[in-house]
């Protein structure tokens, strides 16, 4: 775990020091984004997704290349689960990883490579996901919730595939519900298992299963975050609630309750999971490896738990 610093990587955990033992997160640097009015045109075969499959952030973004039927168009390489002290790397024959991949595009044996490729003076974090423009050896977007509005409309000439994740009429209740879980729930997670004091720890868990119960008392009343329609919303909260009761009650101390231990989340969880093609974006081997193996500071070990046993394809009631 690092970051780049005048294109140069230093090997450096997250510092909480300065902020009373809280994790706070970085803004994205890249936010191009994809259509007429910008330099990056909508072409098939043009962008490169890479992206971790233990990565609740970029799983956002292969959900949507599924949904928005990208995948003949998006190609994608998949790092190796195991983020060390040179931040992510790619797949190699001396160290694969089942469904891991080599960099597909220039053979890179680290991420920050190909962020130094872009900009060779970059100071930034070396994160996934990150939208690669073949055309313009560029960095497109590596900020997730951007990409998964490039991905839901972009590219619906190329495709014809026209559904659509943030419709007009429900925008500003969707970004109303993102906001929320994204404060609480998808970084909440994080907030929790970051933090070096106490305190922080304390605030953050109860911040999350506070707002757990919200969604919880949302979803025994509708069937999707904001209705009746599946939407964005639905899918950034999908990506956190799968990882939750199989590392982060674990790995972060999230551990009030399990999401099995709510009847609406839980049945809501395998709705989702079981809508056609995304429990083929899941990955609970590369999940569960990356947290309890990369984050050495929280478990020095690097003992991977055999359990739980999840019901993810069991039968819901929605
Ligand atoms: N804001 C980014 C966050 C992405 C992010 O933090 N990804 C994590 C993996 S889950 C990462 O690559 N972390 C490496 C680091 O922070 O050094 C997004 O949503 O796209």
């Amino acid at each position: 775990m690092g970051l780049l610093v005048d294109g140069k990587w230093q090997d450096q955990w997250y510092d909480t020091k300065k902020s009373g033992g809280k994790f706070v997160r970085q803004a994205s640097q890249f936010t191009h984004s994809i259509g007429p009015d910008s330099e990056f045109q909508a072409q098939s075969g043009r962008y490169h997704l890479y992206v971790s499959l233990a990565c609740p952030w970029a799983h956002r973004t292969l959900i949507l290349r599924k949904l928005k039927q990208l995948e003949e168009h998006i190609s994608v390489s998949v790092v190796h689960p195991d983020m060390l002290d040179k931040g992510w790397q790619f797949a190699t024959a001396e160290n694969p990883f089942p469904e891991a991949t080599e960099d597909h595009l220039f053979g890179a044996s680290h991420l920050h490579e190909i962020y130094t490729r872009a900009e060779p003076e970059i100071t930034t974090r070396v994160t996934v996901p990150l939208l690669w423009d073949k055309k313009t050896q560029q960095i497109v977007n590596n900020e997730s919730s951007q990409i998964l509005r490039i991905f839901n409309s972009a590219f619906d000439e190329l495709t014809g595939n026209s559904d659509d994740y943030y419709p007009e009429a429900l925008r500003s209740e969707i970004d109303e519900i993102n906001d929320f879980v994204y404060d609480n729930i998808n970084n909440g997670v994080y907030k929790s298992g970051f933090a070096t004091t106490q305190e922080a720890y304390s605030e953050a868990v109860a911040a999350l299963f506070s707002a757990l119960d919200k969604v919880e008392d949302i979803l025994s009343k509708q069937r999707y975050l904001v209705g009746t329609q599946i939407t964005e919303g639905d899918w950034r909260l999908f990506t956190t609630l799968v990882r939750f009761d199989a590392v982060y009650v674990g790995h972060f101390k999230c551990n009030i309750k399990r999401i099995e231990d709510y009847p609406n989340l839980s049945n809501y969880l395998r709705e989702l999971y079981q809508y056609p093609g995304i429990a083929e974006t899941v990955n609970l081997e590369h999940i569960k490896r990356h947290y309890y193996y990369s984050h050495t500071m929280i478990n020095p070990t690097q003992v991977i738990p055999v359990g739980p046993e999840l019901n993810l394809d069991g039968p819901w009631q929605r």
